[in-house]
């Protein structure tokens, strides 16, 4: 279960920090060795604030150990020809990282596994950031999972399976039913997602039609029964982001006098700072002065039918791959963007294309 991860405690802010700006998949910085550790450093009195305000740490590795143990329950009934199923999570920037969780697999002795990313929706900044990372360290000298030892099968994307958009429609349902029956159709349903910069959306990543993709599915799940919008949020430093921002879209509505709006984080599946700080404390303080009331969907955590939406997932891949009607990765990720100037894409995809085994002379 591959994900960015967060610090589970205040002390492992910076490191988190640290490595996230490190990250040249992410954030490619002029001169990034000496650059990544002054912004770091500078960053982390805010966001270890942050984190405080939220209880003392990111809480996305305890929903994704719930979420793969319920998973794997489920998988082990609906798959029993490859059970037992064993989850084990690999995070970009914090503990456990993509070493602790191939050091795990080893120990066990594991000869085959399924790379599963969580992020829905696919970027190069993020699932291609993880997924070049398991390259790298199954790969570098003394690695051990890339060479053969593990047969590898990749999930990159599931931005409209069924299950999900059940769960996405589930959660926006409660909270509609929460206002009177003349306003709840009225409601604006206003999906909130991270936003990518410019650069990266005009090199050709797929995140912004992918999130799209998620959003029109669940609308169409829920009869497109209110007005909606996509917007974007979480956007850092001075370049140019994909807008409109979330934040800015929510005072433009109240200028128009559209004062009920119902948020719904749709490209993470957790909560996390952006739902818990940024959404819940930070633009809620913003609408409340603007006259807005502003509701939120509840982010998909161990809601069951997300659950089993991952588990379903996974058994379709897994079947899918077992009878030979699909191979290691999905088609669309062997297409590099057609901006890409990353040598690290192309070495990871043909890698994740053979299964990852090593090349035969
Ligand atoms: C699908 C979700 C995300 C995308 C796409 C994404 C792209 C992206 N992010 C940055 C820079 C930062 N992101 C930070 C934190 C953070 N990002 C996401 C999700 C996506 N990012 C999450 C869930 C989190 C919080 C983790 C948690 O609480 O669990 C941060 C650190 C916080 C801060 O300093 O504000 C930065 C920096 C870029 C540049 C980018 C696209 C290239
Ligand atoms: S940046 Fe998208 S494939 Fe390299
Ligand atoms: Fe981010």
């Amino acid at each position: 279960m591959m994900n960015m991860g967060g610090p589970s405690t205040i002390p492992e802010v910076h490191d988190f920090l640290s490595r996230l700006f490190h990250d040249r998949d992410l954030i490619p910085l002029p001169f990034q060795r000496f650059l990544a550790p002054v912004i770091a450093k500078r960053r982390t009195p805010k966001i270890e604030a942050q984190y405080t305000a939220i209880g003392g740490g990111s809480p996305i590795l305890s929903w994704t150990r719930k979420q793969g143990a319920e998973m794997c329950a489920l998988l082990d009934e609906l798959n029993p020809a490859s059970a037992p199923h064993k989850p084990y999570v690999a995070f970009r920037y914090a503990s456990p990282l993509t070493e602790t969780c191939l050091n795990e697999m080893r120990a066990d002795g594991v000869k085959r596994a399924v790379a599963f990313s969580q992020y829905p929706q696919y970027s190069c900044s993020t699932t291609g950031s993880s997924l070049n990372e398991l390259w790298k360290v199954s790969n570098d000298q003394g690695g051990w999972g890339g060479n053969g030892e593990v047969e590898w099968s990749v999930l990159d994307r599931w931005p409209t399976h069924p299950g999900l958009v059940d769960a996405f429609a589930h959660n926006i349902r409660s909270v509609l039913a929460q206002y009177p029956p003349e306003k709840r159709n009225q409601v604006v349903i206003l999906f909130s997602a991270h936003s990518l910069p410019l650069e990266i959306v005009n090199r050709g990543d797929p995140y912004t039609a992918e999130v799209a993709a998620t959003v029109f599915s669940v609308m169409t799940k829920l009869g497109f029964s209110n007005p909606w919008r996509l917007t974007w949020q979480s956007q850092v430093g001075p370049r140019a982001w994909q807008g409109p921002q979330t934040s800015d879209s929510i005072q433009g509505f109240a200028k128009l006098g559209q004062k009920d709006i119902c948020l719904v984080p749709i490209a993470f599946t957790s909560d996390h700072i952006e739902t818990l700080y940024e959404l819940d404390i930070e633009v809620k303080e913003e609408a409340e002065k603007a006259g807005v009331h502003l509701t939120r969907a509840e982010s998909l955590n161990d809601n069951p039918i997300f659950v089993r939406a991952l588990a379903d997932v996974v058994s379709t891949h897994l079947n899918a791959y077992a009878d030979g009607s699909i191979g290691p990765t999905s088609k669309q990720i062997g297409l590099r963007c057609p901006g890409c100037t990353n040598p690290k894409c192309g070495r990871t995809k043909e890698w994740l294309a053979r299964g990852g085994k090593p090349v035969t002379a």
